[in-house]
């Protein structure tokens, strides 16, 4: 996604919009691909941009694969189907509903359909309350719990939903059967509400007595609903079967040993292999009623399925499954084929709101699936959590299988000379923070042992802070620790991957992402098992940070926000080749340039990872930013040669920085348009070679100028010609006098390793001495014919000798020096032979020193010079990891 900001100083010109992403919408007619100029651009720019799309076919509807082996393709709904492998032969196929999926009558049904579709001859269903159920019922003990007589009002309110839904899903018998059983358990909650109300205190089994109803009138009503189709169908109360036993902090632990005994009898009394059972409640050991605790659904889903050694377990929710990023923040996140169960546990951990921990470790040790499915598009196949599959790809792309964030944390740093080599320090430091009953999310220690690191959410660190200084109040006052530090506003982000354990180069092209992204990075942390990488960061770079490593490792759209400064003729022919609406954005939204404003307003979306500022002007003022642009890391781009041409100590400053920082600088157009000029030279030097001379026509405006001064006009009227083909500077006094051919010069020298400054280069200026005071280049044109004579009569002489005028540039390098001169050639020397723009450039270097390499055609006007620019910031956006 690309997003265009345009600055520019008069209030009309300009513009700036943000979010546009023109390359985006490709003109997608035939028509567009067979204009072989669009073709090249288009080609190019998917490739860049887009370069998922080389990648993965879309397909109207959905996208399905695994894009992480790189063979995304999209797949029917009968194959979608078939590839959920629903368990065959005698194996139970075990699913799960949440309160969502039972939402309402029609959604029991659905619930229904599904499970009468599936094709296994046992079924085990596990089902939540109707959604919001659980709530209403923790809402009615509160009220009691306060003698707050309303209870009595919520209760009845809990009944009529369960009662409206049952008789829209049911009739006859069944109804009658269900609502009879409805009638008797409410009258039994409110007698029970009754006495806690009196007690003004409800035990924890009582609240769990309560709560656990609506799983058990779920039940009931899916029950009775697949029965209604013919399918012999039971319900079962696991509180007959699920023995937990409750462990602190809010968790129970299973015991599998009793529960398959209770579940062995209760499938003696009551044999079926179509089954409905409650989630989240459960027993103790001493029958006394008990809950998984919340969200226990899933858990009862697992434990159950590893009871029965279920073929799978399919957990349906209301997403596609487990997606590579939050597509909160990343749109082009994708769902996730398969996850080993490490990963699942990494991803559900760093808040991939699918599945809990725990319910992955009963299923995991018989190798059981779990498939997570979205009940609401049942064509979608979903993700399977099993085992490593064996078949995985070893890209290196495959072996980040998804990113996740953590935000609102602190980092603390305890550090000091005194704790190298000392045994208990971490002991103490950790000791110190259980006491408070914080969190540790991460950890870092360097070998040196000089400090240790940590992250902890932001809540709890003014404790651990506090604790840290109460135990190490000692250390810290005899030196021994020099401080403790709290980091406040970070954020984790972690890349999760079996493979990355086996895999060299995953972190490296983890931290070139976020350096190109200009991310710092505060910690690291990396366990030996490897499956994840975690690095904290600045809470505020995070969604950039997950955008940048994402796409890198996905190969998804590379994003780059475009700011555009001066929309003048090169400005606006880039825009038209960008293909954007932008002229009527500009009419409509154009305000008065502020480049410090429109910097922040480029910088401040944090869905572009990564920023350019293309300078279209020929301003010295705004090329004065360009150290604090790339300081700030926003890439720069830009055919203005001011930059390069400037103050020696200004453009070495500039270099150093570029080349010690992770940001790009790139400046094709400033030589010769569009042509391969600068790439050129550095493609030469950086082989090896030695250059020895730079010579050519440098000028577009000077070259047209010669090349058509032939004694038909005069030569103001072909000055005229070029300003009006657009081939001169802003003021065509900058080619006229030359300066433009001089800034070429010394841009080629600099680059050729001389430090020369502009001043060095003795010039021969076109420019009359009487011309050199006119205050604008307006005035300048219109006096300009007065010296057509001058002019006539130097062509003259020139013809005389049968040779031509031509404007010439030299880089000498084995002296040391620059020139720029009009000299006169024979007319069968090659810079004679030159037509309408064009620059010629010889390279004479160790390796070409018999035959100059040269380059030669058009070297200004709108179209090449625009050109050469998108050509840049489409080599940055595969410098920037898009593929090429
Ligand atoms: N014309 C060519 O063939 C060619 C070839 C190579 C390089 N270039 C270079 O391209 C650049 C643009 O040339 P052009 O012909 O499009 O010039 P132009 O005068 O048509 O456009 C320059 C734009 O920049 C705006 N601008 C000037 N100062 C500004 C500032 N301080 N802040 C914001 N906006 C500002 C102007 O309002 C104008 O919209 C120049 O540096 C030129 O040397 C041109
Ligand atoms: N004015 C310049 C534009 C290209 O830099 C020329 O005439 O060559
Ligand atoms: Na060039």
């Amino acid at each position: 996604m690309w997003s265009l900001a345009v600055a520019s100083p008069h209030p009309a010109a300009a513009f700036a919009f943000a979010a546009g992403h023109p390359l985006r919408h490709r003109p997608s007619a035939a028509s567009d691909r067979d204009a072989n100029s669009q073709r090249w651009r288009w080609e190019r720019i998917r490739a860049c941009s887009y370069g998922s799309s080389l990648r993965i076919r879309h397909l109207p509807g959905r996208l399905y694969g695994d894009v992480s082996k790189n063979n995304l393709t999209p797949v029917t709904v009968e194959q979608a189907e078939a590839s959920a492998q629903l368990p065959k032969g005698d194996m139970w196929s075990v699913h799960k509903f949440g309160g969502t999926c039972m939402g309402t009558s029609q959604r029991i049904q659905n619930v229904a359909d599904i499970i009468l579709r599936d094709p296994s001859e046992r079924k085990l269903v596990v089902v939540s309350a109707m959604s919001k159920v659980t709530d209403m019922m923790y809402n009615l003990v509160n009220k009691a719990q306060s003698r707050d007589d309303s209870y009595i009002a919520a209760l009845d309110e809990v009944f009529e939903k369960h009662m409206a839904a049952a008789k829209d899903l049911l009739g006859g018998e069944d109804l009658a059967r269900f609502l009879s059983q409805l009638h008797a358990d409410v009258s039994n909650l409110k007698a029970m509400l009754r006495a806690i109300c009196i007690a003004g205190h409800a035990t924890e089994s009582f609240s769990d007595f309560v709560v656990g109803h609506g799983e058990l009138w779920s039940a009931q009503m899916l029950s009775f609903a697949i029965k209604k189709s013919g399918t012999p169908c039971s319900w079962m109360d696991t509180r007959e079967v699920l023995v937990v036993n409750p462990t602190g902090s809010n968790q129970v632990d299973p015991d599998y040993i009793e529960s398959e005994k209770r579940l062995e009898k209760w499938f003696a009394r009551r044999p079926a292999d179509t089954i409905i059972a409650t989630g989240f409640i459960a027993t103790t050991p001493e029958d006394i009623p008990t809950t998984l605790k919340r969200d226990g659904s899933d858990f009862s889903a697992a434990i159950i399925g590893s009871l029965v050694k279920a073929g799978q377990v399919t957990i349906w929710t209301d997403v596609d499954g487990v997606f590579s990023a939050d597509p909160r923040k990343v749109s082009e996140a994708v769902i996730l084929s398969t996850l080993s169960y490490q990963e699942a546990w990494e991803m559900s951990y760093f808040g991939a709101n699918v599945l809990h921990p725990r319910t992955i470790i009963p299923v995991m040790k018989y190798n059981i699936p779990i498939v997570i499915r979205n009940m609401f598009d049942i064509s979608a196949p979903g993700t399977m959590i099993c085992q490593q599959p064996a078949n995985e790809s070893d890209d290196l792309e495959a072996c980040v299988k998804a990113f996740a964030t953590i935000d609102k944390l602190a980092l603390v740093n305890v550090e000091g000379t005194g704790m190298a080599g000392v045994p208990g320090t971490a002991s103490a430091i950790f000791g110190a923070v259980k006491d408070v009953g914080a969190n540790v999310i991460m950890i870092s220690q360097a070998s040196s042992e000089h400090s240790v690191c940590f992250a902890v959410p932001e809540k709890e660190v003014a404790a651990v802070s506090a604790a840290l200084h109460v135990r190490f109040r000692e250390a810290l006052s005899a030196g021994r620790l020099s401080k403790v530090e709290v980091i406040h506003n970070c954020s984790i982000l972690a890349a999760v991957g079996l493979k990355m354990a086996s895999t060299p180069g995953v972190s490296a092209t983890l931290f070139d992402a976020l350096a190109k992204a200009n991310i710092n990075v505060r910690a690291i942390a990396q366990g030996c098992s490897e499956y994840n990488i975690t690095v904290v960061l600045k809470q505020e770079d995070c969604v950039r940070a997950l955008r940048a490593a994402h796409s890198r490792f996905f190969l998804s759209k590379t994003t780059l926000a475009v700011g555009i400064i001066g929309p003048g003729l090169i400005g606006r022919t880039l825009l038209n080749q960008l293909k954007d609406q932008w002229k009527e954005q500009l009419k409509t939204e154009a305000e008065q340039a502020d480049l410090n404003k429109f910097v922040h307003h480029l910088s401040e979306n944090q869905l572009f990872p990564n920023r350019v500022l293309v300078d279209c002007t020929a301003d010295t003022s705004v090329a004065s930013h360009y150290y604090d642009w790339l300081k700030k890391g926003i890439h720069v781009i830009t055919p203005n040669k001011k930059a390069n041409s400037g103050p020696l100590d200004r453009y070495l400053k500039l270099r150093t920085l570029q080349r010690a920082s992770y940001t790009h600088y790139f400046y094709e157009a400033t030589v010769g348009a569009g042509l391969p000029i600068i790439s050129t030279l550095r493609g030469l030097l950086e082989t090896g070679d030695k250059i020895l001379r730079i010579e050519g026509i440098f000028s577009g405006t000077l070259s047209y100028i010669f090349n058509n001064f032939e004694g038909t006009r005069t030569f103001s009227d072909v000055v005229s010609e070029a300003k009006e083909a657009g081939y001169t500077e802003p003021d065509p006094r900058d080619d006229l006098s030359g300066t433009d051919v001089a800034r070429k010069v010394i841009i080629l020298a600099r680059e050729s390793g001389l430090r020369l400054e502009l001043s060095d280069i003795p010039v021969r200026s076109l420019v009359p001495e009487a011309l050199r005071s006119c205050s604008t280049a307006d005035e300048y044109m219109q006096k300009l014919p007065s010296f057509d004579q001058d002019w006539a009569r130097e062509l003259k002489d020139a013809e005389a000798a049968g040779e031509v005028l031509r404007y010439v540039g030299v880089v000498d390098v084995v002296n040391k020096e620059g020139q720029v001169e009009l000299r006169r050639y024979k007319k069968d020397h090659p810079f004679a032979q030159l037509s309408g723009s064009d620059n010629i450039i010889a390279f004479t270097t160790s390796r070409y020193k018999e035959q100059p390499l040269i380059v030669r055609g058009p070297g200004a006007g709108a179209e090449v010079t625009a050109g050469g620019v998108f050509s840049d910031i489409l080599r940055l956006a595969s410098y920037l990891g898009a593929p090429s």
